[in-house]
């Protein structure tokens, strides 16, 4: 049971990012995918999610792809974004209603298992407020407690922790944990070194669009040729290699 993408080529009309992507994620991994701004990670994520379509290649989700089997795929995957989308004129349980009626489960099943997460972000007295009156934090706890509700085997999340306080942040990656440990896949984009370290069992490494780097930290040290480094030294080599490469060419 995976998360595949082969030969993956996308991007925008006039703008290819991605080249040549290729790697699996099995369930009940958590995956982070690193790299600079600009270097194609939510890209590839939209492209995973199917808002994006791929130019080249393919991705697939337990043998599924998203041109044989759209809903079957799309019932696979839930999405946090990076910015809260929600929806301005319903209140937080209709978000959660609305949530169960696209995932095929019943309302009752969908607030059982949102009752604890609701407590646990202290958001079980807000249930009939509508987005206006969430700060930014609660309203990515919305977005988060969406995503968990459901029965879907890969979760996308596009920097979950921007936004969240540090309780939130230990509340959150405590249920990804869990929720891989059920058997799902997780896979997201951040910029914090740190919490990525304590989370992931493999790292991406993308730069300007192609996969650099893969694995587990020892296995990353390998391909990069640097056996004692850690996480942070890695992404800061990478980086300022690439960044000097970018000057080079321009000149
Ligand atoms: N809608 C768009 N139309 C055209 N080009 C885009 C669009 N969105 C992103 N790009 C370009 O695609 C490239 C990759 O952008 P992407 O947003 O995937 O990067 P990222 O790694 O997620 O960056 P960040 O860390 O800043 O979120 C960039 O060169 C960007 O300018």
């Amino acid at each position: 049971m995976t998360l595949k993408v082969t030969n993956l080529y996308s991007g925008y009309r006039q703008v290819p990012v991605l080249k040549d992507i290729n790697f699996e994620i099995k369930f009940g991994e958590i995956v982070g995918l690193i790299g600079l701004n600009g270097a194609g990670k939510s890209t590839l994520l939209k492209t995973i999610l199917g808002l994006l379509k791929a130019q080249k290649g393919e991705v697939s989700i337990d043998g599924t792809t998203i041109q044989a089997n759209h809903s079957q795929y799309a019932q696979q995957l839930a999405y946090i974004p990076e910015t809260p989308i929600l929806y301005e004129a319903l209140t937080l349980k209709e978000h959660l209603e609305m949530t169960a009626l696209g995932y095929g489960i019943s309302t009752e099943v969908v607030m059982e298992r949102a009752e604890p997460l609701l407590k646990l972000f202290r958001l079980d007295k807000h249930l009939s407020w509508f987005p206006a009156h969430f700060s930014k934090g609660m309203k990515q706890k919305v977005m988060v407690i969406c995503a968990l509700v459901t029965d879907a085997k890969v979760l996308i999340i596009d920097e979950p922790f921007l936004g969240l306080d540090p309780l939130a942040i230990k509340h959150f990656t405590n249920l990804l944990k869990e929720r891989a440990e059920a058997g799902s896949a997780i896979l997201f984009t951040t910029h914090v070194l740190s919490i990525a370290e304590t989370l992931c069992d493999h790292y991406l490494m993308l730069q300007a669009g192609q996969l650099i780097a893969s694995g587990d930290l020892p296995s990353m040290q390998m391909q990069l040729n640097k056996p004692d480094a850690s996480l942070d030294e890695l992404y800061v080599m990478i980086a300022e290699e690439g960044l000097a490469s970018e000057v080079g060419g321009e000149v």
